[in-house]
């Protein structure tokens, strides 16, 4: 069936998640001949760019991420603007972590180095700018101001209409078997083309927690988004949004979860992250029953340095990949279509992609490379 295609289509995308969608919708605005193939009927949740939310931040350790993000709010509001229709709300999000760990010194100077709008939180004025909320000993605070809250379900409804707007095509309900790319799936698909990268699949119990009063951590009482880093009693970061999506109910996820094939994610049932998270709201959120209200699943496709796949299949150059976002990859989707786009079209990319090179696996993939 492929092949057939390649005779009708300039581009085949596979995977209709945020990053297939925009890498699409660019190469459509690009007037390529364009189908976007997905294996599931449109809309489902069996990936990782489902649910209503994603936090967006310019809040990163690393300089490149922080600037990418710059350009991406730009094009996170030219799609607004272009298809009338909100999908980021400013809430700001409040980093927390030990101030002499590693993670929180160095987002901290990154949002200053890059002259980023923050306000750093003292110990005695927290509890009055962020009530209802517990700073762990030795955790510093600061609020990133420009964060907020993507529409996740929104945007992917919104890119893929306004790619068919511009002539592309959509067949969902169909699974390629013979090369693959994106997503939990990628590397299944992928050791057909002789290429296997170190990706691991996770899945995310996504949880949402009861506020004992109603209103506390509420989008419209201006409670922000937060991200609590690593510390001694939580290996990896929580991260929670303000309630919103269901009244009532704050979403607060761990950053990491049990191994899990993609396509039997509804078996793994460990909840060892929730304990973890039980603990924590215990501790920090006062306002929260420390009972998950409501447990939804997603997955993560996470590379051993956490850092996205953008680049040339090594030995298929027509081949291009975005995969492993290991978690933090929806908030780029813009700018991830429109590198995937320059890729494919032999253009020089508009960032430099080496922290995204799979030839940094080189010692890890047991392929071509
Ligand atoms: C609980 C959770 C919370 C998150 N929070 C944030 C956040 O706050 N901020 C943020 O920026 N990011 C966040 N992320 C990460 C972000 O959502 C992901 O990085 C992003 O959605 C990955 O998109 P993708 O397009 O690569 O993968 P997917 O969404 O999985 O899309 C890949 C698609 O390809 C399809 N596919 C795979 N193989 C085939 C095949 N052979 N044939 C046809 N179709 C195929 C799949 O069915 C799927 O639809 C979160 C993720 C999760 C799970
Ligand atoms: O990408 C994000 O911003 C969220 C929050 C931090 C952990 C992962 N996803």
């Amino acid at each position: 069936i492929l092949q057939a295609m390649s005779q009708d289509y300039d581009c085949i995308v596979i995977g209709a998640g945020v990053h297939g969608s925009f890498t699409a919708y660019n190469l459509a605005k690009k007037n390529k001949k364009t189908i976007l193939l997905e294996q599931f009927v449109l809309p489902h949740s069996r990936g990782s760019s489902h649910g209503q939310t994603r936090v967006i931040r310019k809040a990163y350790d690393r300089d490149y991420y922080t600037q990418m993000m710059e350009e991406c709010y730009q094009l996170w509001s030219q799609l607004e603007k272009e298809a009338n229709v909100k999908l980021y709300r400013r809430t700001g999000l409040l980093v927390m972590g030990p101030e002499r760990g590693l993670a929180y010194p160095a987002i901290k100077s990154t949002l200053e180095r890059n002259k980023l709008p923050i306000v750093t939180l003292q110990r005695e004025e927290f509890s009055q700018h962020i009530p209802n909320v517990n700073l762990s000993q030795g955790h510093g605070a600061l609020v990133d101001m420009t964060a907020g809250v993507l529409y996740a379900d929104r945007t992917l409804r919104t890119v893929q209409v306004r790619f068919q707007k511009l002539g592309g095509v959509i067949q969902d309900g169909l699974k390629v078997i013979d090369i693959t790319l994106t997503g939990p799936w990628a590397n299944t698909l992928l050791s057909h083309t002789g290429l296997q990268l170190p990706l691991q699949v996770l899945k995310i119990n996504v949880c949402y927690w009861k506020e004992k009063v109603p209103g506390f951590y509420n989008v419209q009482n201006r409670f922000p988004c937060f991200i609590q880093l690593e510390s001694e009693e939580a290996k990896h970061d929580i991260y929670g949004l303000p309630s919103n999506e269901y009244p009532g109910l704050m979403k607060i996820c761990y950053h990491s979860g049990p191994e899990t094939d993609p396509d039997e994610r509804d078996r793994q049932t460990d909840r060892g992250d929730i304990d973890i998270l039980q603990r924590y709201i215990t501790s920090c959120f006062p306002g929260l029953v420390p009972i998950p209200a409501i447990v939804e699943s997603c997955m993560y496709t996470v590379t051993p340095d956490s850092h996205f796949v953008l680049d040339h299949h090594p030995t298929h150059p027509n081949i291009v990949i975005g995969a492993g976002f290991s978690g933090h990859g929806f908030k780029f989707g813009p700018i991830v279509g429109k590198l995937l786009c320059e890729l494919s079209q032999g253009e020089v990319p508009s960032y430099d992609l080496s922290p995204f090179r799979i030839r940094r696996f080189q010692a890890l993939s047991k392929s071509a490379l």
